[in-house]
């Protein structure tokens, strides 16, 4: 598969995703690329991403592992392009809110999305809005299968996440599935609509977040203003019992999906696209030497590395008080990723119910 590198689109705890260009089709691909010692997660993400098969999914174009020219040995996944960036950068963009219509269209596609990969056997494990990608006609679609697992039989049991988006049986580490991904939708969908994802402090202290969505008894706040028909289908994801919560395909049949049209119009009009307008675009095509230029850069600033080192700090404090009470066991910190961090646990006690289950946290 021979291929060009181009700009880089979003960076995460475990891997960086690129533009790139196929050789033979011209067609323009995003590849997610992690070094092959650290792509335990990236290579399950590629196993679980090409048994899908749904235009409500991120389209799988392949995977490989490479020798680069400075010799490091990378893995990467091959996936269809979305040239509008995801719902969280959409919300942002709009002034930190996105109106109904498009709360409503974006909702219909994230949930046919999940029902399809429920009907797979898998949850995804980490919805929210900065997984969902806005694809080339404006449709959303399911991207980040890095936490995915399949369900039926339930044999896995790995928690994976981002606390703000985590469910209560989640947060205490009971099980993880496809009631999981309805909770978190609900969650997206009160960041589609207010540009902030629930539960206020979740940036600042995640595990604080953690205890409150799992023990508190509380439900995200929803947001002021909002009419009987979003509030009750919030409600219905929000359930803090994951067997009352509907199901995705329940929630395609209510009143805040069905009575508004299925709007066909073309909604890129609204969208900022990144799409080079030609493979030779320089804009859109800057040299990889130019990328790592700016990178040494970034770094020589420090401010990046010193805000993670301080919200760092914070945190492996409160891992080491929960290391006391709750019986953490030697938590493996990654601090590789871009403004979040992820934590791999192996843990027994007071927080995770059961023993040596791993919980990964993206923050
Ligand atoms: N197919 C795609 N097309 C365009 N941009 C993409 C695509 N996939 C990912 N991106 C961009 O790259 C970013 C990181 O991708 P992704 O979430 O898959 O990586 P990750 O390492 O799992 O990150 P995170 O830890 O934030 O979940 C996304 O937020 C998005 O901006």
């Amino acid at each position: 598969m021979e291929w060009t590198r181009g700009r880089t689109l979003g960076r995460g705890s475990t891997a960086t995703v690129y533009a790139a260009t196929f050789h033979n089709s011209e067609e323009v691909l995003a590849v997610k690329s992690s070094e092959l010692h650290r792509s335990e997660f990236l290579k399950r993400e590629a196993r679980i991403l090409s048994s899908l098969d749904s235009p409500y999914v991120i389209g799988y174009r392949g995977s490989e592992t490479k020798r680069e020219s400075n010799g490091v040995v990378t893995y990467n996944l091959l996936m269809e392009y979305a040239p509008y960036g995801t719902l969280t950068e959409a919300a942002a963009k709009n002034g930190g809110g996105l109106d109904e219509t498009r709360v409503v269209k974006y909702t219909r596609e994230i949930l046919r999305g999940l029902e399809y990969i429920h009907s797979e056997g898998i949850a995804h494990c980490d919805v929210k809005g900065s997984n969902v990608v806005l694809a080339e006609k404006g449709e959303a679609k399911i991207a980040d299968f890095g936490c995915a697992k399949r369900v039926d039989p339930e044999f896995e049991l790995m928690v994976m996440g981002t606390p703000a988006f985590m469910a209560p049986e989640v947060a205490r580490g009971e099980k993880q599935g496809k009631e999981s991904d309805v909770w978190a939708v609900g969650c997206t969908v009160i960041e589609m609509l207010t540009g902030s994802p629930p539960w206020t402090e979740a940036r600042d202290d995640p595990l604080s977040v953690l205890y409150r969505v799992g023990y508190s008894g509380e439900t995200p706040e929803l947001p002021c203003l909002l009419a009987e028909d979003a509030k009750d289908f919030l409600e219905k994801c929000l359930k803090r019992e994951a067997k009352e919560r509907w199901t995705a395909t329940q929630l395609l049949n209510h009143p805040f999906l069905i009575t508004k049209p299925d709007i066909e119009q073309d909604l890129v009009s609204g969208l900022v696209s990144s799409s080079p307008t030609s493979v030779t675009d320089q804009t859109f095509w800057r040299s990889v030497e130019e990328e790592e230029e700016e990178e040494t850069e970034e770094l020589q600033k420090g401010s990046r590395d010193l805000d993670r080192l301080s919200l760092w700090g914070c945190y492996s404090e409160r891992i080491g008080q929960l290391r006391c009470v709750g019986g953490l066991d030697g938590p493996r910190c990654d601090m590789e990723g871009g403004d979040w961090i992820t934590v791999r646990a192996r843990c027994e006690g007071t927080m995770i119910s059961g023993s040596h289950e791993e919980l990964i946290i993206n923050y």
